[in-house]
């Protein structure tokens, strides 16, 4: 049975639905990451989880009590915000220790949770300092700690690490992940960064428009998105559509279908940019284009590559002089391929083409 349960969960504001019957199961010591665009329902998601915006039908169960109904101080789930949302009047061990004073836990407990967590958190020796005296970095921790003081249900974060600078925030992101797994706390966390999403998370949940568009490990939802807006999403950001008869790209992939149109996605990471020529590749995908515009990157360059209509890019620690003409390869476990014809998913048809 499934720690946190979501069932056909609807919900809106007014009128307008967000969420169109999310069903989604996080097990115990579980971490799922919702990824997806601005406005697509995330935070609405941990809001309705949380309590915080009434559902339009649906349930929420925990351990399997149904919750739906409760109102958000009697659900036992705790929620980190990008924000940190600590009392600037307040010590470290005062915030932390908020949640334990509210639910009347005696204080000398109280005051050995807070060291314990300063501990588990690497704060040791901060809990009488003021929080505003704190680095981004150690508030988001005191913040994590606080959320963990009364030992949540369910733990949800919404973008916890972005107001942290880039450095920072990939020890954070360390942290968190090792001090999710020594504690094993159910969580489910929104962020931007895909990256952040696909280290993090035991799973990834893409959002698109309000619907879980695909489900999957880290590794699944990269290697094999299942629609074209996951593999675009996921950073596939080279698509063109193949027709048969295209005179200056070649496709070759084992166990084809009989389709005539596709959407192949792939990212200009694995797209290698050779001299021109017009012999033939074994299998994937080859095009021929002209270099339209270089920029260094630092470990290589990326190419601008005008093939016909369709403009690509390609990167190679090569510099290709602008205006050259070169032949574009991609091999085929590189490619996302899509059946336009019949709108099939491309998990069946890419395992497949990969035979
Ligand atoms: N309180 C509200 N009242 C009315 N509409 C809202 C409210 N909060 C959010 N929305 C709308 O709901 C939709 C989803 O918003 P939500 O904040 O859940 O998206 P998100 O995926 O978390 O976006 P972002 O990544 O930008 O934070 C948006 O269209 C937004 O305008």
């Amino acid at each position: 049975m499934a720690h946190l349960d979501i069932r056909q969960l609807q919900v809106g504001y007014g009128d307008k639905t967000i969420l169109h019957g999310i069903n989604l199961q996080v097990q115990k010591g579980e971490m799922i990451a919702l990824l997806g665009p601005s406005g697509c329902g995330k935070t609405t998601l941990l809001n309705a989880i949380c309590g915080f915006v009434p559902t339009q039908s649906g349930e929420v169960h925990i351990a399997g009590h149904e919750i739906t109904q409760l109102p958000a101080e009697r659900r036992n789930i705790t929620m980190v915000f990008q924000s940190y949302a600590l009392w600037p009047h307040m010590s470290v061990a005062q915030n932390i220790s908020y949640g334990l004073k509210v639910r009347k836990i005696p204080k000398a407990q109280a005051h050995k949770r807070v060291l314990d967590l300063l501990s588990i958190v690497n704060l040791e020796g901060f809990e009488n300092e003021k929080v505003t005296n704190l680095s981004g970095g150690q508030r988001q921790r005191v913040a994590l700690a606080r959320a963990l003081a009364v030992e949540p249900d369910v733990l949800v974060l919404d973008e916890p690490l972005s107001n942290l600078d880039a450095k920072v925030r990939l020890s954070v992101r360390h942290e968190l992940k090792a001090l999710q797994k020594k504690l094993g706390f159910t969580s489910l966390i929104v962020t931007h960064d895909q990256e952040e999403a696909l280290v993090m998370a035991d799973r990834v949940a893409v959002l698109n428009q309000g619907r879980i568009e695909q489900l999957g490990t880290p590794e699944d939802i990269y290697q094999q998105p299942e629609t074209p807006f996951v593999a675009d999403f996921m950073g596939a950001d080279n698509c063109i559509i193949y027709k048969t008869s295209e005179p200056n790209v070649q496709l070759h992939l084992p166990n084809r279908s009989t389709a005539q149109t596709f959407a192949l996605y792939f990212r200009s990471s694995a797209t290698q940019v050779q001299a021109f020529s017009n012999s033939k590749n074994e299998a994937g995908l080859t095009l021929s284009g002209l270099v339209e515009q270089t920029a260094f990157l630092g470990q290589q360059y990326r190419h601008t590559v005008r093939s016909g209509e369709q403009v690509l890019q390609a990167d190679s620690r090569e510099c290709w002089p602008i205006a050259s003409q070169v032949s574009l390869f991609v091999p085929p476990q590189a490619l996302h391929v899509f059946d336009l014809a019949t709108h099939e998913t491309s998990n069946a048809f890419q395992s497949n083409l990969r035979g």
